[in-house]
């Protein structure tokens, strides 16, 4: 502390702040506890930055996220290697790393053959300290505390900081007692789990964590007790948002979706959505149709597909009602190209879009009036209601979209860096393209701040049973052509159903994804749009999957900007030949990781297959980089500013010591 530093504070400074420096003395409430917090800041100022790991279009793939989480995008293995170098045989260190990503598993398996447990507890804990040694080295003491389960929180500090000769008897003696006592395993568990922490120390989600794959909701569980975790949205997870804010035409969206992948375990298991009333319209209406283009893209073997492309068709049926009021409701979103039901021919079955006319691949409307098309019937309209219903009961839904509203948000400036799932748009001419919401064009940063304060509203209503029309900004932030989390013309969710044509599938792209992919002027000017830039700023993006196989690659516009939807959702991996990527921005400069292939996490235990990644980008920084240059080191020197006042304030009698 400097007390020169201190002495610069005027007496009108520190009376003007004396409420807040009272308050400080709460927690603070001597020179000695107010110096010493000074301290151990100074001393976490000084220490390398930690580590922020990116992910993003998870789409419901909960054992490929969880195993680049477990094993840290590859970091483990990196650690292993680094500290085993060739004194251990390869086998062993995928043996140790298979340990680390899933220690319950792996212990049960080896403990199955194992002749000798208690030498191989001997050794594996021993390993097992090495690796958390290294994992914990950057961080102060302190820290490494916090991120200790509570039961084994003293043993794991002793035998970090304990080495050298003469510790060798205690620390073997805190091993022997571990093993002897019956604990090994449960600790060997806490352990990993511990080293696995520690190499993540902020997780940020580039949206897109719903729809498509099986299990949106165990990722959900997972980013909920996640250490240290924020995600900007993405336009299903907005879909999601909707939907669980009681906006009809998500929640049409949200079930066609989730039938098109043949996902209603999600739905009816994971989030308990009673799905009856739309399996009995769908028989009702649809039972001698034979809903051809609604199989879904998905099939398990010996399931029934038979009632869900009906109930599919039902649900797409009374979306495209929905989307329809919603567009006529609101013709400042500018969609009235998008209203196709009234265009259609429903005698001849063919439907005339701008100056052509097409056949539609399924001409069997039964529950639509030609006259008035948009109107759901009386069967659609409760079936609506009850989803509506069961949605806003479920209360494990409430809670993960709860969890996406607070820590969630349309993008994130962290640590120079610039996050958001799809683009901001911009007109051809490379400037920001306005919307006019309510009588005020918005643009740029104005625009994602006023949808994100607009999302948040919507969200208020949920509980509400009165229609809110705040929430059909919700849909259109899901696919409106202004849309920062959309960033395409239209979604041509009819024409891909109905029509064969393949060109009326187009979804043109805003002329973000041309502009500011090749130019770095646009990304310069886009991060000055959002108050940061520099040789240390990028833009990270997810939304487009990377067509690795056709030669594309995620680093555009010079490394300026990194795309990272690499297909960690499977049915896109056809597109993309690889499945993920993982930026990783640590102490030393940015990662960027692809993951190559990834088995299953049974296969993962078993056979101790990793997912195979490459480290293909590497952008080093001239020196290490310390807290002090990072978000969290600037707010903790304004902690530091304002404890040096608080001293001052106690040193000149302002505010009284406490003892
Ligand atoms: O391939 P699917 O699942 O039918 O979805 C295609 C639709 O998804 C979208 O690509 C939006 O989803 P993404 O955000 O994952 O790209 C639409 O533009 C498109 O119409
Ligand atoms: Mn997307």
């Amino acid at each position: 502390m400097n007390n020169n530093d201190n002495l610069s504070y005027s007496r009108e400074e520190l009376q003007e702040e004396i409420k807040y420096l009272r308050l400080l003395s709460d927690r603070f409430q001597n020179i000695q506890v107010a110096s010493t917090e000074v301290i151990n800041l100074e001393a976490i100022l000084n220490l390398p930055k930690g580590t922020e790991h990116f992910l993003s279009d998870i789409h419901g793939e909960y054992e490929t996220f969880s195993h680049v989480l477990a094993n840290a995008s590859g970091v483990v293995r990196k650690k292993i290697d680094d500290v085993f170098g060739k004194n251990i045989r390869e086998k062993d260190k995928k043996i140790l790393a298979t340990l680390i990503y899933y220690p319950e598993e792996k212990l049960d398996l080896v403990l199955k053959d194992e002749e000798n447990p208690e030498e191989w507890f001997t050794v594996t804990l021993r390993r097992l300290v090495v690796v958390a040694r290294a994992a914990a080295s950057k961080y102060t003491r302190s820290k490494v505390r916090k991120a200790m389960p509570p039961d084994f929180a003293y043993i794991i500090d002793e035998l970090l900081n304990e080495s050298g000769e003469d510790k060798e008897k205690y620390f073997e003696g805190i091993i022997s007692t571990i093993i002897r006592i019956d604990r090994a395993e449960a600790f060997i568990i806490a352990i990993c789990q511990f080293i696995q922490r520690l190499l993540i120390d902020r997780l940020h989600v580039i949206g897109d964590i719903f729809d498509r794959g099986p299990s949106p909701e165990r990722v959900m569980d997972r980013i909920l007790n996640y250490h240290s975790v924020d995600i900007q949205w993405g336009n299903h997870d907005m879909l999601w948002m909707g939907a669980a804010s009681g906006n009809r035409a998500l929640i049409a969206n949200m079930i066609r979706i989730s039938l098109r992948y043949n996902n209603i375990d999600t739905l009816e298991d994971a989030y308990g959505i009673n799905m009856m009333p739309l399996a009995t319209l769908a028989l009702h209406s649809y039972d001698d149709d034979p809903c051809e283009p609604f199989i879904p893209l998905v099939v398990e073997k010996g399931k029934d597909k038979d009632l869900v492309k009906k109930m599919h068709k039902a649900i797409s049926v009374i979306q495209f009602k929905l989307e329809g009021q919603i567009i006529e409701r609101n013709p400042h979103f500018d969609m009235r190209d998008r209203l196709l039901l009234d265009k259609i021919d429903y005698e001849k079955g063919t439907i005339k879009v701008g100056n052509k006319t097409y056949q539609l691949l399924d001409k069997n409307f039964p529950t639509i009036d030609p006259k008035n098309p948009y109107q759901l019937n009386e069967e659609e309209t409760a079936v609506i209601d009850k989803l509506a219903n069961s949605i806003k009961n479920s209360s494990r839904l409430q809670k993960h979209i709860a969890f996406l509203v607070s820590h969630g948000s349309m993008y994130l400036t962290f640590n120079e860096n610039l996050m958001y799932h799809g683009c901001i748009p911009l007109t051809k001419k490379g400037d920001f393209a306005s919307l006019e919401i309510e009588g005020t064009a918005y643009s740029g940063k104005a625009l994602c701040d006023h949808f994100d304060r607009m999302a948040r509203k919507a969200y208020q209503f949920r509980f509400q049973r009165k229609y809110e029309p705040i929430s059909d900004y919700m849909w259109y932030l899901w696919c409106g052509a202004s849309s920062p989390l959309f960033g395409k013309t239209k979604m041509a969710t009819f024409e891909r159903y109905f029509l064969a044509e393949k060109e009326t599938h187009a979804e043109g792209k805003n002329p973000y994804y041309t502009l500011v992919y090749d130019g770095e002027e646009y990304c310069d000017k886009i991060l000055n749009e959002f108050g940061i830039g520099g040789p240390h700023s990028h833009i990270i993006n997810g939304h487009v999957p990377v067509q690795v196989k056709k030669g594309e690659t995620p680093i555009k516009a010079g490394g300026k900007l990194f795309v990272i939807d690499g297909g960690m959702s499977k049915p896109y991996q056809k597109v993309t030949g690889v499945s993920g990527y993982t930026l990783i921005y640590n102490s030393y400069g940015l990662v960027l990781v692809e993951h190559e292939h990834f088995d299953s996490r049974q296969t993962a235990i078993l056979e101790e297959k990793d997912i195979i990644s490459k480290r293909i980008y590497i952008e080093a920084s001239a020196q290490r980089m310390r807290v002090r240059e990072t978000d969290i080191g600037k707010s903790l020197m304004a902690q530091i500013e304002d404890l040096n006042k608080l001293l001052v304030a106690y040193k000149r009698g302002l505010v009284k010591e406490r003892f």
